[in-house]
């Protein structure tokens, strides 16, 4: 029950921190700001308020165990975490660059291999079992991103050279391998680490997975001057200054529930599923630009969110199923041996 609840959670910060990170740094690209650097490191910056809750959670264990720490984490998972941490720095500057340099539905179509990637390397990585439902729900997502991006011809942004724009396409491609890599080899770790993963131990991995991407783009950030820029950028920022600096905490909280979001699903269920929600919410997204950034809206927006939709509920449908099917398995009057598991 707990762990639904903490799905339930997890869901909800994923979806959130997905569609409102991306129309966070969307809306600071539109209106002048130009830093790549900057965008990235906001990704994984607001690391620290993810301290709150490592000390609630601390406060609940003390009252249990006296002699519970207050950081529990072990050198192999921590180094594990670091390590992750630095591919997240540099897959943040790869989707950075792709946010800043295509349009949306080129984007799109390149997020979404995102999710096939995933399925692919937790195939490979963790032997995820697929279900019917679960490869209806990818190709479903799949079909759903290429409908919103089938508007992408002669969408170019006005005074990008194609040079540009094909570095944006690599670098977006480039993001969604690495991160469909990331999401799986999370859940490896959590499979082969010799401590209990609980999820305090989940947000401290949390907490160092995004110290180390945040070191990586802080490099970035000084090697690029992205920090003496700032203040001419803000002054400079179409929506003025003090939003220019609200639009930057706002990106840097949204994306923090996107990692968070991220990790716990896949503590709670699978990296799959994050893919999943992912891909998911792109239409989402899409069609919440329409409503606060007046993008135009096409019938492929609707259509990809139906999908989508349906993707996702199919997804769910086989889970309650597959959960239904064990319970009843259990039951002493059903008492059979199963040789099959369900849905194989
Ligand atoms: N760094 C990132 N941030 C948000 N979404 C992503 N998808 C792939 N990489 C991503």
């Amino acid at each position: 029950m707990m762990k639904r609840i903490l799905l339930l959670i997890n869901t909800i910060l994923l979806a959130t921190g997905t569609s409102g990170g991306a129309l966070v740094m969307r809306l600071y690209f539109i209106h002048g700001g130009k830093r790549i650097w900057l965008s990235s490191f906001l990704e994984t910056a607001a690391f620290p308020i993810i301290i709150l809750p490592i000390i609630i959670s601390y406060i609940h264990k003390r009252r249990r165990h006296r002699s519970s720490a207050l950081i529990s984490i072990k050198p192999p998972l921590f180094l594990a975490s670091a390590l992750i941490g630095l591919l997240t720095g540099l897959d943040d500057y790869l989707y950075a660059c792709g946010v800043a340099r295509l349009p949306v539905s080129t984007f799109s179509l390149i997020q979404a291999s995102h999710l096939a990637f995933t399925a692919v390397f937790a195939f490979l990585l963790v032997r995820h079992r697929f279900t019917p439902y679960s490869v209806n729900s990818v190709v479903l997502l799949t079909v759903a991103a290429v409908v919103l991006a089938l508007r992408s011809s002669g969408d170019r942004p006005a005074g990008e050279s194609s040079r540009q724009y094909v570095i944006g396409f690599v670098m977006i491609l480039a993001a969604a391998a690495l991160y469909g890599f990331v999401l799986p080899l999370m859940e490896l770790v959590y499979k082969k680490s010799r401590q209990r993963i609980t999820y305090s131990l989940v947000m401290e991995i949390q907490l160092v997975l995004c110290f180390f991407a945040t070191l990586f783009c802080t490099v970035g950030m000084i090697i690029n001057n992205d920090f003496k820029v700032i203040p001419r950028e803000a002054r400079d920022f179409k929506l003025g200054e003090t939003k220019y600096y609200v639009v930057l905490v706002w990106s840097a909280i949204m994306w923090q529930f996107f990692f968070l979001g991220a990790i716990g699903v896949i503590f709670c269920a699978s990296s799959l599923l994050s893919g999943i929600i992912i891909a998911a919410f792109l239409p989402v997204t899409e069609v919440l630009a329409v409503i606060v950034y007046k993008e135009s809206f096409h019938a492929e927006k609707g259509v990809a969110l139906v999908l989508s939709l349906w993707g996702f509920v199919s997804y769910f449908y086989g889970e309650i199923k597959q959960d239904r099917e064990k319970n009843k398995n259990r039951c002493p009057e059903t008492d059979l041996p199963q040789s099959l598991p369900p849905n194989a």
